[in-house]
C-alpha cells in the first residue's frame, strides 16, 4: 500500500466507528476477495456472509439450494446479516442476493455503510467460471442468468451508499480504489454532519 491510500485507510477506521462496511453486488464482482483485502488493509474482522451460513446450516450453499431450496437459504442469509450486523465494525462480504432484501438492506443502512462492487458481463463470466460452486449458475447458459439479474438486481444494488467499478485490475489495486471511494464518502459525510451540527 502506497502512504496516500494507508493515510486514506487510517481515515476510513477513524471515521467508521463501529458500524459495518457491507460489500454488495453480483457473482463474480470480487466481494469476498476485495472485501478480505479491505478487512487486511482496515485492520478489521472480515466476514463473508456465505461462510457464516454455511457454519449456521453445516452444509455448503449448493448444498443448501439442493436440500431445502432457495426461499429457505433466503431466510438463513437475512437472520445470518441481521446476527453479523450487531457487532461492527466489520468488513462484511454479502451473497449476491443479500442487498435484494429490503429488510436486510435496511438493516444494512442502520448499521453501516454500502459499497457495490458493480462490473460489466464479460468481466463477470470470466470470474464465476472458475468455480462451479454457485447454485444459481447451475445452468446450461449461466451467461442468460447473469444478463437477468443484471437487469434485475442493478436498480437495487444501485441504492448502495457507494458505487465502484470492478475492473480488471489486481485485487490489491481494487482493495485500493474501495479505499479510496470509502474515504471520499465518510469525509464528506462527516464534513456535513460537521455542518448541520454547527448550524443547529
Ligand atoms: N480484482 C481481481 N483480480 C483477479 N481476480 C479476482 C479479482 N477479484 C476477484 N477475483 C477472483 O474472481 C473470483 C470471484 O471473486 P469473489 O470474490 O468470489 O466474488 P463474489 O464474492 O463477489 O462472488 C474469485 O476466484 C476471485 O479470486
Ligand atoms: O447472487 C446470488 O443470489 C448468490 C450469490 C452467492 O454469493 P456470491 O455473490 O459471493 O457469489 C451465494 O450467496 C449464492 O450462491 C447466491
Ligand atoms: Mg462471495
Amino acid at each position: 500500500m502506497d502512504m496516500a491510500t494507508k493515510k486514506r485507510a487510517a481515515n476510513v477506521r477513524n471515521l467508521i466507528g463501529d458500524q459495518t462496511i457491507a460489500l454488495v453486488g453480483l457473482m463474480g464482482a470480487g466481494k469476498s476477495a476485495i472485501g478480505r483485502k479491505l478487512a487486511l488493509a482496515l485492520d478489521l474482522p472480515f466476514i463473508d456472509a456465505d461462510t457464516e451460513i454455511e457454519a449456521a446450516a453445516k452444509m455448503p450453499v449448493a448444498e443448501i439450494f439442493e436440500a431445502y431450496g432457495e426461499p429457505e437459504f433466503r431466510r438463513l442469509e437475512a437472520s445470518v446479516i441481521k446476527r453479523v450486523l450487531e457487532s461492527g465494525p466489520q468488513v462484511l462480504a454479502t451473497g449476491g442476493g443479500a442487498f435484494i432484501n429490503e429488510a436486510t438492506r435496511d438493516i444494512i443502512h442502520q448499521n453501516g455503510v454500502s459499497l457495490w462492487l458493480s462490473a460489466e458481463i464479460d468481466l463477470l463470466m470470466t470470474r464465476v467460471s472458475k468455480k462451479a460452486t454457485r447454485p444459481l449458475l447451475k445452468n446450461p447458459n449461466p451467461r442468460a442468468i447473469m444478463l437477468d439479474l443484471i437487469d434485475k438486481r442493478y436498480p437495487i444494488y444501485a441504492k448502495a451508499n457507494i458505487e465502484v467499478l470492478s475492473e480488471d485490475l489486481t485485487k490489491d489495486e481494487m482493495a485500493c480504489i474501495v479505499i479510496k471511494a470509502l474515504d471520499d464518502h465518510l469525509s464528506a459525510q462527516s464534513n456535513q454532519n460537521g455542518k448541520s451540527s454547527r448550524h443547529a
